[in-house]
């Protein structure tokens, strides 16, 4: 059995929004990402997950409980982290936590101070005053305290530091190590490669693929920065011939690698470089790496008016 199942879910908002004919499923001590665009669908996957909404078809299941009926059940063994949270403004960080605790009959509140601890909030404060970014980690030490199987969790790192993006990254390794079954949405695809194995790509309510991480790395092309000592020594390097797309800048080169960057290290070994830098794709142009002309043709007939 699958832990979280979306059996064909359908729930059409009018206007092509919404999610379509939605399939896929995670598997126990799986850490899924679900990466996708601004409005592809991804919170409206998640409030099916929680009960929160009734598709129009197909069904969703988490533990083998209908997610609509069963939801109570399902919330015993499930922590949520809303993509926006909205906290009692009025009350202390530690209050509602402790309220949280007592409505899920945590005993135990040793794991919760660990986060706390973990992520250093200052949880003496009004929700009120508190920042973005300290209003994100309380409802992350809130989806995760009471040790929950199952995790969901909407846009986790949105209004974190690159700092505490790491923590939580190291926290979601951890969990996974003690076979947590969680689902995480996300528009990084970094952010979603440091810590799942299997990722799901929605766009415009579709799924796209599911695809192995590893496989996906593989077929990933980067794009490294390289500073040379002079812009001699670059044009040098580009006429080495050993990469098909170098793109010159003064001493600076810009060199598309597909998989692994042994080959780069390589080519390099013979020249002085000052400094060597990765470029983050976006999301769009990741997409348009694995799919190519495939989503943009698909595009085109969808505003075309067929579905
Ligand atoms: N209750 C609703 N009524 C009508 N349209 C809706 C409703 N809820 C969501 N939508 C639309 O459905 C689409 C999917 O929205 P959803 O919030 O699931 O996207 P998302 O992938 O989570 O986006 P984001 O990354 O911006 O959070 C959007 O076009 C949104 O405007």
């Amino acid at each position: 059995m699958s832990i979280i199942e979306i059996n064909g879910i359908t729930k059409d908002y009018g206007n092509r929004k919404g999610i379509f004919n939605l399939l896929f499923a995670v598997e126990k001590g799986e850490v899924f990402g679900y990466l996708g665009p601004n409005g592809a669908g991804k919170t409206t996957t998640i409030r099916h997950l929680l009960g929160f909404l009734t598709p129009d078809t197909g069904s969703a299941k988490i533990l083998g409980m209908d997610c609509r009926k069963d939801s109570a059940e399902i919330m015993k063994h499930l922590g949520y982290l809303p993509a926006e949270i909205a906290f009692f403004d009025g009350m202390k960080g530690m209050d509602f936590l402790k309220f949280m605790g007592e409505m899920r009959g945590l005993a135990n509140t040793s794991y919760r101070d660990a986060l706390i601890e973990k992520f250093q909030l200052d949880t003496k404060g009004t929700i009120r005053k508190m920042s973005k970014g300290m209003k994100q980690k309380l409802g992350i030490i809130c989806a995760f305290m009471h040790d929950p199987q199952v995790l969901i969790l909407d846009e986790p790192t949105s209004g974190l530091d690159p700092l505490m993006q790491n923590i939580f990254a190291g926290l979601i390794l951890e969990e996974k190590a003690k076979g947590k079954t969680i689902l995480m949405s996300s528009h990084s695809f970094e952010e979603i490669e440091k810590t799942c194995d299997r990722i799901g790509i929605i766009r415009a309510g579709e799924l796209v693929t599911t695809e192995d991480i590893h496989v996906l790395k593989t077929k990933r092309r980067k794009s490294y920065l390289i500073t040379f000592d002079s812009p001699a020594t670059a044009s040098a390097f580009a006429k080495t011939d050993s990469f098909d797309n170098i793109t010159l800048d003064g001493a600076s080169a810009k060199v598309d690698v597909l998989g692994s960057v042994t080959r780069l290290m390589e080519a390099l070994s013979g020249f002085t470089v000052i400094d060597f830098d990765t470029q983050k794709n976006s999301l769009e142009e990741v997409f348009m790496q694995y799919y190519g002309s495939t989503i943009t043709e698909e595009n085109a007939t969808k505003q075309g008016g067929v579905r």
